[in-house]
């Protein structure tokens, strides 16, 4: 049985069918996967911050974050997203456990270089595996919101595509970003492998833009430390983890060989 970082993006946590929760029990019942998800929730994250009337920045498609929006960014991700997600995965009789990088200092992270203009985001340094293997090896689905945790006990906000590129490499496993889009689009069709070569001349040419940056980014930075494969998935498609456990040719496989586009 091999483990599966599933990646949620929050342009589509409150979109998932049910089948998605439903496919995930099956497959970790039958025992062909141990999955751990990682959710995002940017979009819930804005939303309350205008409600607040706290303005919001991004450099780069990272949030810059200031005391006062690492105080909503926690509020939102590790408490309505996180028990959010835990809930529909109860609602299928799955043994769910919500937590966030700071619970048993799951994530540990240092700040990103050039604080100043980032404020709390921060990249992690290390990832608990004995926890996460315990709480797998007693059947729990661990459900991650990207905060993390440093040496000084401050709490640093992570990319959730980051954050899930971390654990991927540190177990060595497959990683699925489960998001709104089929895959990455260039004139409107899905590219169904894309290599570094590839995703560089895209983002110079903007064609890969946005949220998309940090996702390709993290998938590349996922394959170069060791996790075993990358893909982009749209979580709207019946069954679209299924597929991908199945090795079908859904989304975009990101390689970090040479790939011929002949
Ligand atoms: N070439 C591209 N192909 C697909 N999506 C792209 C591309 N360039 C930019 N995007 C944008 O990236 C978004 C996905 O990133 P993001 O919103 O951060 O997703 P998530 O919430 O799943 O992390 C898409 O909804 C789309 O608007
Ligand atoms: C540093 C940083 O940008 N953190 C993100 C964390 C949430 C996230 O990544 O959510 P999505 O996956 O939905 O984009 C943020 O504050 O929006």
């Amino acid at each position: 049985m091999s483990y599966l970082v599933i990646k949620c993006g929050g342009s589509i946590v409150d979109q998932l069918p049910e089948s998605f929760f439903q496919d995930l029990v099956n497959l970790q019942e039958t025992k062909k996967i141990k999955p751990i998800i990682v959710h995002g929730g940017g979009p819930m994250i804005t939303s309350q911050l205008k409600l607040m009337n706290v303005k919001t920045t991004f450099v780069n498609g990272l949030r810059v974050t200031t005391k006062e929006v690492l105080d909503v960014v926690e509020m939102v991700l590790s408490g309505s997203v996180n028990k959010k997600i835990v809930r529909r995965m109860i609602d299928q009789d799955a043994k769910a456990i919500g937590m966030s990088g700071i619970d048993g200092q799951l994530l540990e992270a240092t700040p990103i270089q050039d604080v100043a203009k980032y404020g709390f985001v921060g990249q992690i340094k290390k990832v608990n595996l004995e926890l996460i293997d315990s709480l797998l090896d007693q059947d729990y689905i661990p459900v991650i919101s990207p905060i993390a945790i440093g040496q000084d006990h401050q709490h640093y906000n992570i990319n959730a595509d980051v954050a899930a590129s971390a654990i991927a490499s540190s177990l060595q496993a497959p990683l699925c970003f489960i998001s709104d889009i089929p895959g990455v689009l260039v004139n409107d069709e899905v590219l169904h492998y894309a290599d570094q070569v590839k995703i560089e001349q895209l983002i110079e040419d903007q064609t890969i833009n946005g949220g998309m940056i940090p996702k390709v980014q993290a998938a590349l930075d996922a394959l170069t430390a060791g996790a075993s494969e990358v893909s982009i998935v749209n979580g709207m498609d019946e069954h679209a983890l299924f597929d991908f456990i199945q090795g079908e040719k859904i989304g975009t496989r990101i390689q970090l060989k040479e790939i011929s586009y002949a």
